[in-house]
């Protein structure tokens, strides 16, 4: 864009195309223009009033203002995004087509907030993001050759290995390195447009101006468009952007190149003050005066400027990977997530240990008298218990977490949720599954269990149900509660009731009918019944001894065998229909309720992720 100077020392642009044809047709870049934007509330309040601008491709442009002027109001509405509650009018074109929420396919929007998984380095994290955004047709050598050209371009060459890390709980890299790593990770899929909101808040002023120069190299070196809203920029950040775009009690108050803008002010009388940085001096005299730009002769060319804008020209969208790429993506990403969480691997695995070893030393002692088959109901029902209760507060700990993040990439249609959903749980399973049978190889002969490979396996696969069904509840109350405090307190009162119904608390068979049908939800009851039949069905408890308190007394009620302890519990349980039958029912039903739970689970997520844009 060639500038030439007026007779009065006005810098202004000649009457060139915004892009030419030739430009044009290099598909990689778009021109964004909006016309007559306006943003109302429910209460009839405009935050925005008939906003016109232009971004073309090779400039950063900065959207500045006074809290409150707006600034988050348009970038929000060029994306389509959080606009809940508010009625948006006027026209948003890219290369002359109107895009709608399509404004995705051609752009990446560098937000605010970095998140990332702080577990991985920044390499991992963007190898990944790599496998996520680039299309299919990348071969993997392709993929780590983008993923170093960015790494490069980002200054991040230095710290590819380093975790990183979350602020404040983990140790990682640098403020200013985690915003050029959010950088990164947008430019991989290199998308015509880049929306940044605030990009220098947080750093300090050398940091600042080094994200300003990557971002003024890349709209020059690589044709982008980016779109940028700042907060009081140091004089020399102010004067890296080509274009600024003051608003004002949302309306425009100055829209043109940055070195303008001085023209522009000391034309309505206010002349900036030597030492004085230009960007405050301008927004604190914008404050007092909002609308004298809609008469100046600068209005008039950006009017012509966005009249040129809407000539239709080729616009090529974003082309993602295909699913199997994404969810490859994803489950790579949370497996090595868990891996690196202490709390969900090292502490659970050792819990596990310590409380197998807890629970057979407890009850270390053969199953010969009516004492041994006391504990040994109760150590049966502690295995459902010890599974139940750290792994649905395990996953709660940890799952709602990942939620900022899910939404922020699927509304960039990164990937569908189901993707997500799938990869998530499976990330998970064989974690929720190992530390059961930890517990159970641990004191399964501490406990006296019958010595059978058959019914070994069976009790063991018992115990990695009942953890499926449970983590499948963890899962869905996760997905379904608006945030981490509702799904604890929602899943208490759950596991209290499920755990009355499994059938060593209460004579559930003499419960109310209206209240009856809740032992048919829980896994306790169909779990207890399972491993009572495969432990109490054996021959090796044929040969019981009436006596309790260590051979001493002789007990009221006797139980000489494993088949009458079976039909004490099944008459304590009569008109549940429990029954020596029901093993593999039970492992049946147990399924199900897995899958069936994971279904309601994963559309409440959907639900949620979508009505969070
Ligand atoms: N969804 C909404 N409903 C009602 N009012 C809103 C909504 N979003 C923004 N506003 C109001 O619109 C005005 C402009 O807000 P906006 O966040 O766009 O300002 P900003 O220039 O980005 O300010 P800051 O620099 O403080 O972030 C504010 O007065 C804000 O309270």
């Amino acid at each position: 864009m060639s500038r030439k100077e007026a007779k009065d020392g006005v810098t202004v642009e000649e009457q060139e195309p915004l892009l030419d044809s030739k430009r044009a047709d290099l598909s990689g870049r778009a021109c964004l223009i909006w016309k007559n934007i306006w943003v109302r509330t429910k209460s009839g309040r405009d935050l925005l009033k008939g906003i016109s601008g232009v971004a073309v491709p090779g400039e950063v442009v900065a959207l500045m203002g006074a809290s409150g002027a707006g600034k988050t109001t348009l970038l929000n509405t060029l994306l389509q995004r959080n606009l809940k509650g508010l009625t948006v009018e006027g026209e948003i074109l890219v290369n002359g087509q109107s895009v709608g929420k399509s404004v995705t396919n051609v752009s990446a929007y560098v937000q605010q907030e970095d998140i990332f998984v702080g577990t991985l380095t920044v390499r991992e994290h963007l190898m990944i993001q790599a496998r996520l955004r680039l299309p299919s047709s990348f071969s993997a050598k392709q993929r780590v050759a983008r993923v170093e050209e960015v790494m490069r371009d980002m200054m991040l060459d230095g710290s590819q290995n380093s975790r990183i890390g979350v602020p404040g709980i983990i140790k990682g890299i640098s403020g200013g390195e985690m915003k050029r790593l959010a950088f990164a990770t947008e430019i991989l899929s290199n998308p015509p447009i880049l929306f940044c909101d605030e990009p220098t808040t947080g750093l300090d002023s050398y940091m600042a101006m080094v994200v300003v120069k990557r971002l003024e190299a890349m709209a020059a070196e690589q044709g982008k468009t980016i779109i940028c809203t700042i907060h009081q920029p140091s004089s020399e950040v102010f004067e890296l952007f080509d274009r600024v775009v003051f608003l004002s009690q949302g309306r425009v108050a100055f829209h043109g190149a940055t070195d303008e803008a001085i023209y522009f002010f000391s034309d309505c009388g206010h002349l900036i003050p030597d030492h004085t940085n230009p960007a405050d001096f301008y927004i604190d005299t914008l404050a007092i005066w909002p609308g004298k730009f809609d008469k100046h002769r600068y209005n008039e060319a950006l009017q012509q400027k966005i009249e040129i804008g809407r000539t239709p020209r080729k616009l090529v969208s974003r082309r993602g990977a295909n699913y199997l790429q994404v969810f490859i993506g994803l489950f790579v990403r949370y497996v090595k997530d868990n891996m690196r969480n202490p709390s969900i691997m090292r502490a659970k695995l050792v819990q596990k240990v310590v409380m197998g070893l807890f629970l057979g030393s407890l009850y270390f002692r053969p199953i010969n008298d009516q004492d041994g088959i006391a504990n040994l109901k109760g150590a049966l029902f502690y295995y459902l218990a010890e599974v139940t209760y750290a792994t649905i507060f395990g996953i709660q700990t940890y799952l709602p977490s990942d939620f900022p993040l899910l939404t922020r990439e699927y509304h960039d249609k990164i990937y569908p949720v189901s993707a997500y959903f799938i990869a998530r749980v499976l990330s998970y399973m064989p974690i929720f599954s190992i530390d059961g049978m930890i517990l159970v190889v641990i004191s399964y002969f501490m406990l006296d269990l019958p010595a059978s490979a058959a019914r070994f396996f069976r009790i063991l696969f018992t115990v990695v149900l009942v953890e499926w069904n449970v983590s499948s509840l963890g899962v869905c109350i996760c997905s379904v509660a608006p945030n981490y405090a509702v799904a604890v307190s929602v899943t208490g009162p759950v596991l209290t009731v499920f755990s009355m119904t499994g059938g060593l608390f209460t004579n559930v068979g003499a419960m109310p009918s209206y209240i009856g049908w809740v032992q048919y939800l829980s896994w306790f009851r169909y779990g207890y019944e399972s491993l009572v039949i495969s432990n109490w069905d054996y021959p090796k408890y044929d040969n019981i001894s009436c006596t309790i308190k260590k051979g001493k007394e002789l007990a009221p009620f006797c139980m000489h065998n494993g088949t009458e302890v079976i039909e004490d519990l099944f008459l304590f349980l009569q008109s549940l229909s429990f029954s020596v039958h029901n093993m593999y029912f039970n492992w049946v039903v147990m399924l199900c309720f897995t899958l069936f739970i994971y279904c309601i689970g994963y559309c409440g997520l959907v639900f949620r992720a979508i009505r969070n844009r």
